[in-house]
């Protein structure tokens, strides 16, 4: 809690700038603790400090963590000339906010004081256009599923204390978080916390994006949980997850060194969604792209991308494949079934996106075929879809999307891309990852259909299903972070640009160029 209280003031103090006034508010917990040390340390470097408590009683309730250590930090707090205030004081510009209320031990919606205590510092940060640090994780997040409550601190940064924590990676969590830090207390995840809930080993790099560069293994502190089977562990994707399969291509290669990806979709009305993956698999590299199109008014070739082999969906269904990607504007129809059910049980690598999702939610003979398949299978919902195959709802799948994205792992005996802010990978051995790339200029249609042409692509590729889900998903984010960067979005960013850009940042890491 000390060291914890030191990293906080040290960020504090950084951003409140020279002889602010700073408001800090402490909970009954030991993340009320680590806000009673950051004030004391705060006042020691003489910023002028109002501290708020949830409870101003000296009993201390606490959850998961010695109550005497917060009971001691209160009193130390004290101890040096500190307050401890029953309100916010009114009309102090504050150069910064400090939200020590609750950290992983968060066991209800905040309610009452705890909400009004929530609001206030929300409306004070806006008023004063000042930053807030969330210690440890924005009270009113679950720090595990990423779910916020209607009343939750909107912090501009926080500091999480140890390692990362799934929640503030994934859903609500970037929103609520700002920008992440994670600082380890010079400790390591093992020592720090005998009754970690998911106890990673290896450390984790940092981030694609350096300011909220997590540098610590993920896991969560949360003792109340009992510990997973080791299997069931939680990483940030990183190139490492992947990185040997990116290499050069040996020079006496040919197009059949890289494989046949086949895709099928585009039913009337919705040529794009398989036009889109298509490109992309050629761009990411399959030696041969043959789509299927439904659509069969559509014609033979794709004057955009003459490359494609455009055939009728059904002729397909013998085509030899290296790799398999169903379900892009796929539709619901007879044939669209009839094809799902010619194709589900090949021995080739499988994708399901879209509507081929949709139909396996409806048909449960398709579902038991997927279940029982001998090549890996790979499932691409967004929380709609997902929402659909656990005949549960998208709030459901929303407020824990780690849990909804394994829960389809085992239901389905795939590797499953659970989509939007903070994607996650679940694989069908238990292990789960957590990607930190992409921004939200890809909530726009097509950027789905783009993530399963690259994936299909790198299967076509030879790279095992798993490893293969981890790279797709960081590439899709990365390339549209890198469009992002450059002014290309994320208002307006296009799918197809994504494909380009994809590619352009794939052969760079092929290269070792970065
Ligand atoms: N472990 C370590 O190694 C380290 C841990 N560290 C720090 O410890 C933090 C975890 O501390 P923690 O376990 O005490 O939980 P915390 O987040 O303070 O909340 C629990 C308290 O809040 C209460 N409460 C909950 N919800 C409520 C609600 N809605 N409305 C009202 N009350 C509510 C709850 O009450 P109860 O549920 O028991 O009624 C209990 O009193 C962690 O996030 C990090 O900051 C660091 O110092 C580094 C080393
Ligand atoms: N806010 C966001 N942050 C990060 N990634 C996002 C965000 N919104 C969408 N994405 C990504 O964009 C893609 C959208 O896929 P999907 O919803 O299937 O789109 P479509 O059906 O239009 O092709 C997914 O890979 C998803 O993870
Ligand atoms: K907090």
């Amino acid at each position: 809690m000390e060291r914890a209280g030191h990293a906080a003031a040290d960020l504090a103090e950084s951003l409140a700038g020279t002889g602010g006034h700073i408001l800090i508010v402490a909970g009954p917990g030991a993340n009320g603790g680590d806000a009673f040390v950051t004030a004391r340390l705060l006042r020691e470097r003489f910023f002028a400090v109002s501290l708020v408590a949830l409870t101003t009683s000296a009993a201390t309730a606490t959850q998961g963590a010695d109550p005497d250590d917060t009971a001691a930090a209160r009193v130390a707090f004290v101890a040096e000339g500190g307050e401890l205030l029953e309100s916010i004081p009114d009309d102090t510009p504050w150069a910064l906010i400090i939200d020590g209320l609750f950290g992983i031990g968060l066991s209800r919606p905040p309610r009452e004081r705890a909400a009004e205590l929530i609001s206030a510092m929300n409306a004070l940060a806006r008023r004063h256009a000042c930053p807030v640090l969330a210690l440890d994780c924005p009270s009113g997040l679950n720090a595990d599923t990423g779910h916020a409550q209607p009343t939750t601190v909107r912090a501009s940064h926080t500091l999480s204390f140890i390692a990362a924590k799934p929640g503030l990676l994934t859903g609500d969590g970037p929103d609520y978080c700002g920008q992440l830090r994670v600082d380890s207390l010079g400790l390591t995840s093992g020592a720090a916390n005998p009754g970690t809930t998911a106890a990673a080993t290896d450390s984790v790099p940092p981030r694609e994006k350096p300011p909220s560069a997590p540098s610590a293994p993920l896991i969560s502190l949360n003792t109340a949980e009992p510990p997973p089977e080791p299997a069931a562990q939680g990483h940030i994707i990183q190139r490492r997850s992947f990185a040997r399969h990116l290499r050069a291509r040996a020079s006496n290669s040919h197009k059949g060194s890289f494989g046949s990806a086949v895709i099928i979709g585009g039913a009337p009305g919705m040529a794009g969604a398989a036009l889109l993956a298509g490109r992309a698999a050629l761009k990411l590299g399959a030696g041969r792209v043959y789509l299927g199109l439904l659509d069969e008014r559509f014609g033979s070739v794709d004057p955009v991308t003459p490359e494609l082999m455009l055939r009728p969906a059904s002729s397909l269904a013998a085509q030899t494949a290296d790799a398999l990607l169903l379900g892009p504007g796929l539709g619901s129809g007879e044939t669209a079934q009839r094809l799902m059910e010619q194709l589900c049980g090949g021995p080739v690598p499988l994708v399901l996106d879209a509507d081929a999702l949709n139909l396996l939610s409806t048909h449960p003979a398709l579902a038991a075929r997927v279940h029982s398949r001998q090549a890996a299978t790979v499932l691409t919902p967004h929380p709609g879809e997902a929402a659909r195959l656990l005949a549960s709802s998208i709030n459901a799948v929303q407020s824990d999307r780690i849990a909804a994205a394994s829960a389809l792992a085992r239901r389905f005996n795939a590797h499953v891309v659970l989509k939007g802010s903070g994607s996650i990978v679940a694989l069908a051995d238990g292990r789960w990852f957590i990607n930190t790339t992409g921004n939200p200029g890809m909530a726009s249609g097509g950027m789905g259909d783009v993530l399963g042409g690259i994936l299909v692509a790198l299967l076509s590729q030879g790279w095992p299903a798993d490893e293969a889900a981890l790279a797709a998903v960081h590439l899709h984010g990365a390339a549209a972070d890198r469009l992002a960067e450059a002014g290309i979005g994320p208002i307006g960013l296009t799918a197809s640009e994504t494909i380009d850009a994809a590619r352009h940042l794939f052969n760079r890491w092929c290269a070792g160029a970065e």
